[in-house]
């Protein structure tokens, strides 16, 4: 099943190759201030005692910055930056590759970390551990374990779904980092300063109407400044002014809170087959003929966190909030439904 390109998707797409916009450090990273404060605290450390940082955990929803702060890992460090994700190494052997060609206190990013495969996992173990690798030689009686001192590194490694991950090799990182959708006040500084980059007029209405809209999400905000910027140009447009940033956005779909055609599909399915739910997630994702992972991952975090719809035990329901967004009436005995829910946890 493929899912039709949506210009709102966190999802990485070509032009976020474009490494324009990324910031380079941790002072240029704007927003998750503890994450980044506590980060800053353990990279001064390991570098004054010239060892390896210990392994790093980032979790969190699409397009909020996790390569981005992996890459800025290595290079407050001053060391090498490799970097692989869970689903491209197939066998025990890619990542001993890997591993094997890694220098003191480099960082290996591994990216989609929850997508490793068991037989891989199991190499990582040791290697995270105590820097060595246990290779099985041979098959049969023939078969011997060889033990391989490796250099001391740092695994970084990003998800977007901790649930995904076993628990012996979430214990194995000594710092994790949950990443939270952006304020709106953080993602004007993210859209200011990219339009700076771009060298692109803007009026702080402008920035903050882009900000508003951009789903908590920097990646978002970038792919809507572009966008924005394109709109501008072409109606010859010599700044972008809060009137010129609206006119594009609604152009693109994308509503006053971020919302776009799917996310509104999503809420207005739940409202009119089902009554505001509660429904199960496979009921949804074939209602919407949407990859279930797609919907959890990218349509479902931000809506929880903007209070538009509940995980309940019988499956998703909307909120008041969500029937309001839409301007319908919520179900009478809305309240009713969900006290009996949770009463039955
Ligand atoms: N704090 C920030 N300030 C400015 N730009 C940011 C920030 N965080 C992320 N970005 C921009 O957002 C885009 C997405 O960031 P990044 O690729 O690091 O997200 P991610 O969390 O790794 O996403 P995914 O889960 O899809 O891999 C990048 O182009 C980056 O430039
Ligand atoms: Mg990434």
């Amino acid at each position: 099943m493929t899912t039709a390109p949506r210009l709102i998707t966190p999802e990485k797409r070509g032009e976020d190759v474009d490494v324009t916009l990324r910031p380079q450090s941790l002072n240029e990273f704007v927003g998750q201030a503890a994450a980044r404060a506590n980060l800053k605290v353990f990279v001064e450390a390991a570098k004054s005692r010239g060892e390896a940082l210990d392994h790093v955990l980032f979790v969190g929803p699409p397009g909020l910055g996790k390569t981005t702060l992996a890459q800025i890992m290595a290079k407050e460090l001053g060391v090498n930056f490799r970097s692989t994700s869970g689903p491209v190494i197939a066998k025990a052997g890619d990542l001993a590759a890997l591993l094997t060609n890694l220098e003191d206190r480099d960082v290996l990013f591994i990216d989609e970390i929850h997508r490793l495969s068991p037989a891989v996992e199991e190499i990582l173990y040791p290697a995270m551990e105590d820097f060595q690798l246990d290779l099985i030689i041979g098959e049969g009686p023939a078969a011997r374990s060889v033990k391989i001192d490796l250099a001391r590194f740092t695994l970084v490694a990003a998800t977007t779904r901790l649930g995904l991950i076993t628990n012996p090799l979430r214990d194995r990182f000594g710092i994790p980092v949950r990443l939270d959708f952006y304020t709106v006040e953080e993602l004007e500084l993210i859209v200011r300063r990219g339009a700076r980059i771009l060298a692109l007029p803007m009026s702080d209405d402008g920035a903050l109407e882009i900000a508003r809209r951009a789903r908590g999400t920097p990646r978002i905000a970038g792919r809507l400044l572009r966008r924005v910027r394109d709109f501008a140009s072409v109606a010859g447009a010599e700044k972008v002014t809060r009137t010129v940033a609206d006119e594009a956005l609604l152009r693109l779909e994308v509503d006053a809170l971020g919302l776009d055609s799917l996310d509104r599909r999503y809420l207005s399915m739940i409202a009119r087959n089902f009554g505001g739910g509660p429904v199960g997630i496979e009921t949804i994702a074939a209602g919407l003929s949407e990859p279930r992972d797609a919907i959890e991952d990218i349509i479902e975090p931000y809506l929880i966190q903007q209070g538009f719809i509940q995980r309940t035990p019988r499956g998703r329901m909307l909120t008041g909030n969500a029937w309001k967004h839409m301007g319908l009436e919520p179900p009478r005995n809305m309240a009713e439904v969900q006290g009996r829910l949770f009463e039955e946890e």
